[in-house]
């Protein structure tokens, strides 16, 4: 059956010429909508697959408040935006559109949007259904089993967290009957790690006299139905004394989504699921949906907790063991609340086949995060082969990637396997993507559709089973609008982004990383070192850290050479404020090799605009290839623009 498209546009040449594209292609056109309002009626009685929408539009409403509306009927749409400015694709990002199109395009480019925001929705909503199934399962498994009710509510609480993200669950009733414990709260500490509080535990941290909190509680009126509520609405369901206000306040959350349970009998009292979370805006009309979907999952789940050995009720708050999935990140330091957050959504991508893109300043960890992809992958025993797509020849890249058969061109002496197909059945990391050049980028495109590559001077193309991560950190949107990344080749990445938050949005790891680099160079110096004294570690977190976890790892490894007894008591900070109370004592200081390589090949870059290659880049003044200059600056904690 031909797919139906809406299209959105004002400017009636432009929609003319959209139409007439789109039937050429065999896409019928259910009708074309000059305004959002014209666009809703036609969307309430054709339902159409997908939308092209443009930004700007007749009225006052633009496409990207119609595009919300989209996002919760879940309708795919891609917008067609004559608009490159930044603001604008951050607010248009922000819906999640299926594709973005940018004018004047191309009838090729508009029929490859088309496809990808179509395969994009498909398998969306397949892998949503497969992970709903499996949610359906695990609840059912644990309402079957034969643990104890507080075991019970805390296993429920695992399986929920990936599919509805929160810091704090609030669970049970507040009427008490048979229920043993009343409500119980699972404060989030860790990826996977909660920390149980009881009503008794909860009084204590609030700091509540004896009554206070029955009397909140009485005046803590469940909605009737599952309720959503984000930033206004929290402020104001916060603002009355109520349970909600207490644990807002003692926490710090921003949002709630309430799921109270149907009361069936007489004997049964309100029972309900609150979670809190400390972003703002996280709840949404798609969580209401899912809790609609489970709602009888739950339901049976509660009443199996009635009917369970009751348990002496737990006292004060306890930590219980989790099951550790923490384990598989183990080389990747931090218990941030928004770095247990990429956890979440490395475990939630691992195990299928989507590309991955993760983008984040320059040492702020991507080759870690791509490592523990693959191997949470069932690709695991399979090769992950690096791609440093900044770091190659233009001139060989493709050779390096494709491979080539042998006499394929001047020097290709043998025949060489690319990196594509020896990551075959495994994966492959492409670092640094927004340095890859145009041409080649063309050239992954087709990989990424038709699963092939072509080698240089080869005669059939072979077929490559291959997961592709990606990782940049540049701003590929920039890019796509500056035309130096092709815009297909994006949505084809960026299934499935990560954003790697920078060291400065997560300064809570910095104990944890610092002792843990102690730890690794103490070790490979042989050095007994205890650790970093509460002044210099209060230092550390008072830093902005612009090269992120590579420059304090740095640091660190020069804190440890240079330590002179067991604990390290201070650690010199190239803080640009230090730097300008003590320019003279800066002056008289000797600095270190590295403190001078890095100073010198800031200084070339430079002068050399921050050229790297060719007769005038900062390679040749340097005289080593680039790859290698490419590699120091990485150690040193350099980037691109000769900032540090
Ligand atoms: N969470 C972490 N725990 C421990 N070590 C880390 C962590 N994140 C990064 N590192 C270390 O910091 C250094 C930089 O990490 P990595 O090379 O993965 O960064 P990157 O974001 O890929 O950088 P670039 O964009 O420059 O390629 C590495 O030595 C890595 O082992």
């Amino acid at each position: 059956m031909n797919k139906k498209i809406l299209i959105v546009e004002d400017q009636f040449i432009e929609a003319n010429h959209l139409r007439i594209m789109l039937q050429r292609a065999d896409y019928e056109v259910c009708s074309v909508a000059r305004s959002v309002e014209q666009a809703e009626e036609i969307i309430e009685n054709e339902r159409p697959d997908l939308v092209l929408l443009d930004i700007f539009l007749t009225g006052k409403r633009t496409g990207i408040d119609l595009a919300v509306q989209l996002r919760e009927t879940n309708i795919p749409f891609i917008y067609l935006s004559a608009n490159s400015n930044e603001e604008v694709l951050n607010a248009a990002k922000a819906t999640h559109p299926n594709g973005f199109l940018v004018k004047p395009f191309r009838e090729k480019d508009l029929l490859v949007a088309l496809q990808i925001a179509h395969y994009h929705h498909e398998n969306g909503l397949e892998s949503q259904l497969r992970k709903e199934t499996l949610l359906q399962t695990q609840l059912a498994n644990i309402t079957a089993g034969l643990a104890a009710w507080d075991q019970k509510l805390l296993m429920t609480a695992q399986v929920l967290q990936p599919f509805i993200s929160f810091d704090l669950l609030a669970v049970g009733t507040s009427g008490n009957a048979g229920m043993p414990g009343g409500i119980i709260y699972f404060l989030r500490i860790g990826f996977n790690e909660y920390q149980v509080i009881t009503q008794d535990g909860l009084q204590t941290i609030a700091n509540l006299k004896n009554g206070e909190m029955e009397a909140l509680q009485a005046k803590t009126m469940l909605a009737p139905d599952i309720a959503f509520y984000n930033n206004e609405h929290f402020k104001l369901v916060t603002s009355v004394p109520t349970m909600r206000k207490l644990i807002a306040d003692t926490f710090g959350m921003h949002s709630l989504l309430e799921l109270p349970l149907p009361v069936t009998s007489a004997h049964d009292s309100p029972f309900s699921f609150s979670f809190y979370s400390r972003r703002d805006d996280v709840y949404a009309a798609h969580h209401r949906a899912l809790c609609q979907r489970i709602r009888p999952f739950l339901q049976l789940a509660k009443r199996s907790m009635y009917q369970a050995e009751p348990v002496a009720a737990p006292v004060g708050h306890i930590n219980l063991p989790a099951s550790s999935p923490n384990s598989v990140f183990s080389g990747i330091i931090g218990r941030s609340p928004q770095l247990t957050e990429v956890f979440e959504l490395i475990s939630q991508v691992a195990p299928v086949d989507t590309s991955v893109l993760i983008t984040g300043e320059s040492g702020t960890g991507k080759e870690r995060i791509a490592d523990s992809i693959h191997a949470l992958s069932p690709r695991k025993n399979q090769p992950l082969i690096k791609v440093n797509c900044a770091a190659l020849p233009a001139n060989l890249i493709e050779s390096e990637l494709f491979g080539h058969e042998k006499g394929a061109f001047t020097g290709a002496l043998e025949k060489r396997i690319g990196r594509f197909e020896q990551a075959n059945h495994g994966s492959i990391f492409l670092d640094e993507i927004g340095d890859m050049p145009l041409e080649t980028q063309v050239k992954l495109l087709r990989v990424l559709q038709q699963k092939e590559i072509e080698r240089i001077g080869g005669k059939a193309p072979v077929k490559v089973n291959i997961r592709i991560i990606a990782a940049t950190n540049r701003n590929l949107e920039k890019e796509v609008a500056e035309g130096r990344f092709r815009l297909d080749l994006y949505y084809r990445l960026n299934v499935f982004p990560i954003r790697l938050p920078s060291l400065a949005e997560r300064k809570d790891d910095i104990p944890l990383l610092v002792n843990h680099f102690v730890q690794i160079y103490s070790k490979k110096t042989g050095k007994k070192i205890s650790g970093v004294s509460d002044k210099a570690i209060k230092n550390l977190m008072a830093y902005n850290w612009p090269g992120n976890i590579r420059e304090l790892e740095n640091l660190i490894e020069r804190s440890v050479l240079l330590a002179k007894n067991d604990l390290i008591d201070h650690i010199p900070l190239p803080t640009q404020q230090s730097q300008k109370i003590s320019e003279k004592a800066e002056e008289s200081r000797l600095k270190t090799i590295f403190e001078n390589e890095r100073d010198y090949i800031i200084e070339v870059l430079k002068r050399c605009n921050g050229r790297i290659r060719g007769a005038d880049g900062a390679a040749a003044i340097l005289n080593i290839p680039p790859t290698t200059l490419g590699s120091k600056m990485k150690k040193l904690g350099i980037r691109r623009d000769f900032s540090i």
